[in-house]
């Protein structure tokens, strides 16, 4: 891999946390002692989003409970559905889904009768009705019905998406790529959310804080710049060229490299293998064969690895989801890893509030305004 650069609070400790451990020795990914693999083999998204903010693995009484619990949170206020009706069609959807969250606040305020976890678990089950009420009133008029008897996220919002019930193929899918995007230590989204917490400000802000942080194309943005270049080329010889070019021009190639990991992560393998499935299910290969081309490309050229988001993108693509859709599912999806952090964060708080090395001018005399240049 290319050198590691300083700055950037790389390899900084910027404090403790019991939810899950990243690249230790380089790879390897746990979620409150759960491997990754595990829990996208044997688990589902509720029982890790259950795992996350509640601390423990669910018993099926208490899975079957919250299950149901979520499904009736998918109801969205009548003043939401106004404001999102509102919001034009060509808003990209993180700003809907960050608009909507925080609109959430004034309808359904924290308060003694509501507290962190009714909250985390209010926008878990209700963050894919913000979506896709917006999505479809701005693409076809409809006012749809938020409501769906869909047992999972996952199949919540594809059903809502499609207008009708998701393959088993393609709801297991989805729910497993909720699985691995839920949580990931310290990274930039959710180290800003523990900031807002921090400073003792309420939850909404605290997860807005980290919808505005995801964005970006260094983070969870990542998914849709990938999408958008991996489609731009006609087949793999295509990419492989034009990869080179970029390259040589220094241009960053989406889903690539990471700051914890050194060696791979842990979680492209198995996005992999589902971005596979997908693509031979559906007997269309030609999104798989030039992601596979481009790994090849980075691992010889730059020894970089695909991260999480670079076979998100297929995987996505196959399950009919749009490109700008992609990163508000990471949301959907890490409000559990923020909602732990926000709750462990408030548990032992100590405002986040580090020094800055001052790198400015010496002490200057303040000139008067006519002689300033
Ligand atoms: C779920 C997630 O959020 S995973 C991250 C998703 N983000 C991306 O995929 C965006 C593309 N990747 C990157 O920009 C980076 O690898 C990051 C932001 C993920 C990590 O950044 P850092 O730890 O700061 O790595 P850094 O930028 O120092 O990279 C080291 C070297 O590798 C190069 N490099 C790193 N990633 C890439 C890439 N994707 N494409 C091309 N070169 C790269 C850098 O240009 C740098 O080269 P240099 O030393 O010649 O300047
Ligand atoms: O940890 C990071 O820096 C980014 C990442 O992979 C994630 O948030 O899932």
């Amino acid at each position: 891999m290319a050198g590691k650069k300083t700055g950037g609070l790389a390899e900084v400790i910027a404090g403790q946390t019991a939810i899950s451990t990243v690249g230790k020795e380089g790879k390897g990914l746990t979620y409150r002692g759960y491997s990754i693999d595990d829990l996208a083999q044997f688990g589902s998204f509720e029982e890790t989003a259950y795992l996350l903010i509640y601390g423990k693995l669910p018993s099926q009484t208490e899975l079957n409970q919250y299950k149901q619990k979520l499904s009736g949170l998918r109801k969205l206020p009548d003043g939401l559905r106004t404001i999102l009706e509102q919001l034009s069609g060509s808003t990209h959807p993180m700003d809907i889904l960050r608009t909507g969250i925080s609109a959430f606040s004034a309808f359904e305020p924290e308060a003694l009768d509501r507290d962190q976890y009714d909250i985390a678990d209010r926008l878990l089950a209700s963050c894919a009705s913000i979506l896709l009420y917006w999505h479809h009133y701005h693409t076809s008029g409809t006012r749809i019905d938020t409501e769906t008897d869909s047992e999972s996220i996952a199949g919540h919002f594809l059903e809502l998406l499609h207008g009708r019930k998701p393959s088993g193929l393609h709801e297991k899918a989805l729910d497993v790529s909720l699985i691995l995007y839920a949580e990931h230590e310290f990274n930039a989204s959710t180290f800003a959310a523990r900031v807002t917490a921090s400073t003792l400000s309420d939850f909404y802000s605290a997860i807005t804080t980290g919808i505005g942080t995801l964005r970006g194309p260094l983070h969870g943005g990542a998914n849709e710049a990938a999408m958008e270049l991996i489609e731009a080329f006609e087949g793999p010889n295509e990419a492989e060229n034009g990869i080179l070019q970029m390259l040589a021009q220094k241009k960053l190639i989406m889903g690539f490299g990471h700051r914890v990991y050194s060696v791979s992560d842990p979680r492209s393998d198995i996005i992999k293998k589902w971005s596979r499935t997908l693509s031979e299910a559906a007997g269309e290969m030609k999104l798989y064969d030039i992601s596979e081309r481009i790994e090849q490309i980075m691992l010889r050229e730059k020894k970089l690895f695909a991260n999480l988001d670079f076979y998100s993108a297929s995987a996505y693509r196959l399950l009919g989801i749009p490109t700008p859709l992609f990163t508000p599912i990471f949301v959907i999806s890490r409000t559990s890893g923020w909602a732990a952090h926000i709750i462990e964060q408030r548990a032992g708080n100590r405002l986040i509030r580090p020094n800055a090395d001052y790198s400015g001018p010496d002490l200057k005399s303040w000139p008067a305004i006519r002689s300033r240049s």
